[in-house]
């Protein structure tokens, strides 16, 4: 192989179309704009390289970062050669599988049209897509729709006795896929859309439930008043608030922060990541790492993370900020928003150079990166953290609930 001279950083339906390519759920896969000659080294937005694409095929080179919530777990989120594989050795190479595809939340009747669906099939694979992209307003998102496929699958469990998986699918949107091709690559012989056996008049009943509830609070209230009670009533003025995390590269700091900001969106607090590396690639675009350049960077981190908060949303963001003055900037602009919690993600040195995830540190050592935090630039340890979260000896889970305790702490 060459030694890959572009970089690649992946688009959450990029991310969602590779994992799902590397784990045999297609044989498509592009990036935007075509590749390049040669090889490319395709990144996530934090610029871990993933794979390298060269030929038009794409090889891993690292595990996907993980997220919180349960279209996170492993034993759900799994790629489709190992689900074809253990469902044939289940079942055998000629029996009859169907694959269930759940993209919308199921109703009383679809799950009772599931006992003739699968009837005759000697397995069946329920399938959720899940997608990196932002759910839109009303959407159960991946994390809901997810715990709609575990109902499907347990309803199926109860009406039948044969085998039945609930497998979470990485899905690009507008890639192309189809489930006819996915679900063969996952195993299935047949595949049904669940949603499509929903009754006519469950469709009309849904179609009126979103109108139903504004029409009668604006049918009970003159109208600023149901404006207010529609946004008090959907929580939509709660105090906002700035989670700000601070440590060395490679602490555990977009880790932690990822987590933290799925979980919380999951609940339906409005979740603002603002991550170190994607905001050098978009806000902070072209600066560098010398100590002006580094205040500037996490002033603007701290102006976005307080209109966030300002408008009762929560902003969780993770730079380094390794100088105290630039973090008390951003205490100054969060304050005066809303409530600012600072993190310091303390792990050690030796462990964040060990973990090394991006290869820096060894190229800092060589000299090959100047003013790198740590080994030639310095970084100032808080003296007002309210929580101190070392990685080395603390999980992510753990991490998120500390986190999660002091946020509740009013
Ligand atoms: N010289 C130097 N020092 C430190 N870090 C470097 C440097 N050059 C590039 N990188 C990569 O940039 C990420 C840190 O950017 P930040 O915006 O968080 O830094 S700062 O807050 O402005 O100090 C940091 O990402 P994380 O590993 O996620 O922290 C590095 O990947
Ligand atoms: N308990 C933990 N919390 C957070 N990250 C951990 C933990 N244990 C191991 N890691 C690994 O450490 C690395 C931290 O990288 P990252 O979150 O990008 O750090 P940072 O954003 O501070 O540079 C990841 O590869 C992550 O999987």
């Amino acid at each position: 192989m060459n030694i890959p001279d572009t970089t690649h950083v992946l688009s959450p339906d990029e991310l969602d179309l590779l994992e799902l390519h590397l784990g045999g759920g297609t044989d498509t896969f592009g990036i935007s704009g075509g590749a390049p000659e040669g090889s490319v080294t395709l990144t996530d937005a934090e610029n871990t390289p993933l794979a390298v694409l060269e030929g038009g095929r794409a090889t891993a080179v690292k595990p996907f970062a993980r997220a919180a919530g349960p279209h996170w777990d492993p034993a759900l989120r799994r790629p489709a050669d190992t689900v074809a594989h253990e469902i044939r050795r289940e079942v055998g190479p000629e029996a009859d599988v169907l694959a269930v595809v759940v993209d919308e939340p199921a109703t009383h009747d679809e799950l009772t049209a599931l006992e003739t669906l699968v009837a005759d099939h000697a397995a069946v694979i329920v399938l959720v897509p899940a997608s990196r992209r932002a759910p839109t307003p009303g959407d159960l998102g991946a994390p809901g729709l997810t715990r709609v496929g575990a109902v499907v699958r347990d309803a199926v469990a109860e009406r039948t006795s044969v085998p039945v998986l609930c497998v979470v699918v990485p899905w690009a949107h507008d890639a192309g896929l189809r489930w006819d091709d996915v679900a063969v690559r996952h195993g299935a012989d047949h595949v049904v859309r669940l949603a499509d056996h929903r009754r006519a008049t469950t469709s009309e009943r849904l179609a009126r439930l979103g109108s139903l509830w504004s029409d009668e609070v604006a049918a009970l209230y003159p109208p600023p008043v149901a404006r207010d009670v529609v946004d008090a009533t959907r929580g939509a003025r709660r105090q906002g608030t700035v989670v700000f995390f601070t440590g060395l590269s490679g602490s555990g700091k977009s880790t932690v922060a990822q987590a933290l900001a799925a979980e919380l969106d999951d609940e339906g607090r409005h979740t603002t990541l603002l991550d170190g590396d994607a905001v050098r690639q978009h806000l902070s675009k072209g600066l560098g790492f010398d100590k002006a350049s580094r205040e500037l960077n996490v002033e603007r981190i701290g102006y976005v993370a307080s209109l966030v908060a300002y408008h009762g949303g929560v902003a969780v963001a993770a730079p380094i900020a390794p100088f105290a003055s630039g973090r008390a900037r951003v205490r100054e602009l969060a304050e005066a928003a809303g409530r600012f919690v600072l993190v310091h993600v303390s792990t050690p040195l030796e462990v964040c150079e060990a973990r090394d995830r991006k290869g820096l540190y060894a190229k800092a050592r060589a000299g090959e990166i100047p003013d790198f935090t740590g080994i030639s630039s310095p970084y100032e340890v808080p003296t007002d953290a309210d929580l101190v979260i070392d990685t080395s000896v603390t999980s992510v889970e753990d991490a998120v609930a500390r986190v999660r305790v002091e946020l509740d702490r009013e």
